[in-house]
């Protein structure tokens, strides 16, 4: 049974209405996107299909601005298809960036209640979690302060303890090991193994292609917004590695 189904899916972003002469202008015409009247937008994922299996934990490579970031906010439901269908099945957590129902006037032991309520957590999970996430977090004093006056990685830890402290049929994941000390890193790695056993399906997208081989049952390459390759973890991020040492430094991926 698939956990999820993305069939002919397309995303763009509008951009801003290129009627106004502007820098910005000038530079996305110069880079391809928009036209000379009207908005622009940034086509960031085209006519993706793929069907990821119940238990299958997926891995996603590509260059900077290929398109991963937007196929995991898909998946998790923070944003819709232009085009195409997404279909999940069971309960998604996505653990990414903002979008978890944050309020940053309050403080994080006030930020556990809503956030879980939005990734549907029943009422006894709520009142576990706020017995174990002010621990976890290590936060100490902070963790009755205003979200807002964290750090990145004080909210990186945040997030992380909450998206990580209910089960999950569908866990999206994106690059987040590298926002936290090494400490937290540490305990994050023992919990995030710890979820995954109990959590279903994984979609991880990561520049470590160390990280994608040990954790992927299947890995997709995208490039340009597109599925390039999938398949065996070991053969793509190969391939993957490969294109890139072959490939001119420095670039990141043109914008259509
Ligand atoms: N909010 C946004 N508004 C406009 N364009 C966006 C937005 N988010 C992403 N894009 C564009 O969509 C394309 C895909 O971006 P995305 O963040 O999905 O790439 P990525 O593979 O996750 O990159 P990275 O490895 O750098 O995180 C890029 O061209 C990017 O500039």
């Amino acid at each position: 049974m698939p956990s999820i189904i993305i069939d002919n899916a397309s995303v763009r972003y509008p951009v801003f209405d290129t009627s106004s002469r502007s820098l910005k202008v000038s530079l996305l015409s110069r880079i391809g996107v928009g036209g000379k009247q009207g908005p622009a937008y940034v086509r960031a994922l085209s006519d993706i299909s793929l069907t990821i299996g119940d238990g299958e934990r997926l891995g996603l490579v590509g260059r900077n601005g290929a398109g991963k970031s937007t196929l995991l906010r898909l998946i998790g439901g923070l944003i819709a298809p232009s085009s195409g269908q997404v279909k999940t099945k069971g309960r998604v957590i996505p653990v990414i960036e903002r979008g978890i129902g944050i309020h940053p006037e309050l403080t994080g032991r006030q930020n556990i209640e809503l956030p879980l309520r939005l990734l549907g957590a029943t009422k006894a999970e709520v009142l576990a979690a706020r017995d174990e996430i002010p621990d976890f977090t290590g936060l100490g004093e902070f963790i009755d302060l205003p979200y807002k006056t964290y750090s990145e990685g004080m909210k990186a830890r945040l997030v992380f303890a909450l998206c990580t402290s209910i089960p999950a049929d569908v866990l999206v994941l994106d690059e987040w090991l590298g926002a936290g000390d090494i400490d937290f890193t540490e305990r994050a790695q023992r919990r995030l193994t710890e979820f995954l056993s109990r959590s279903r399906t994984l979609v991880l997208a990561s520049h470590s292609l160390e990280l994608i081989e040990r954790v992927s049952t299947r890995v997709a390459w995208i490039d340009g917004g597109r599925v390039r390759m999938t398949g065996d973890p070991a053969e793509v991020c190969d391939a993957y590695r490969h294109h890139m040492s072959a490939a001119a430094p420095g670039q990141v991926a043109a914008a259509e």
